[in-house]
């Protein structure tokens, strides 16, 4: 599949399998079951492959949210400035959240969401992420879960796409030069 386009898997099908694992024990451990399920907010659409898996993993009990947002400005880099297209279907006061990403970039996306999502005092907010790149650390986002730190180099797969292309790859590669030209 994608003959050629991909030139090095940067995360086997496995790795991610059991990073999922360790990660959901941590989450499994940190919200014992209690009166009221886990919400996971996951983020539209990168985050799918990984929010499905990661709900499957949990041994708790969990309710799934979806949002769709969109950055306003050039399409390779995050302007900051985000709109909701699709905003959550419940009420999120008094519960606990965490927000489920594929990837963390330059943080800007992250950063508008917790501030958004903490205006609707959720009894806890944390952020769960596959992937963090070293940029994210510019700008001050408290990301508490963190499957992998991955170098700065644009990344496509499990979920994450390039012109809408193979977010259905089981693995996380990176791309052919030839590609973008
Ligand atoms: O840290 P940042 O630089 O803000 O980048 C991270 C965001 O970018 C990607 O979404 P994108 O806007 O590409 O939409 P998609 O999930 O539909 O592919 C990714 O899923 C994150 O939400
Ligand atoms: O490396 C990336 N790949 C795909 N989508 C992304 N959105 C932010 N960074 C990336």
């Amino acid at each position: 599949m994608y003959d050629g386009d991909i030139a090095s898997v940067l995360i086997t099908e496995q790795q991610i399998s059991e990073k999922i694992s360790e990660l959901a024990e941590q989450v499994a451990k940190d919200y014992p079951e209690t009166g009221a399920d886990l919400v996971l907010v996951g983020v539209l659409k990168g985050a799918v492959m990984f929010m499905t898996d990661f709900a499957r993993a949990l041994p708790v009990p969990v309710q799934l949210e979806f949002m769709a947002v969109s950055s306003y400005g050039s399409a390779t880099s995050s302007s900051g400035v985000v709109r909701i297209l699709k905003d959550l279907d419940r009420d999120i006061a008094g519960r606990d959240v965490v927000i489920v990403e594929d990837i963390i970039d330059s943080g800007l996306t992250l950063s508008w969401l917790l501030k958004n999502l903490a205006s609707r005092n959720p009894r806890s907010l944390e952020v769960c992420t596959l992937l963090r790149k070293p940029d994210a650390v510019k700008v001050e986002v408290p990301v508490k879960y963190v499957g992998f730190e991955i170098p700065n180099e644009f990344v496509v797969g499990y979920g994450l796409d390039y012109a809408e292309r193979y977010r259905d790859l089981p693995y996380i590669g990176t791309l052919d030069p030839k590609v973008y030209s």
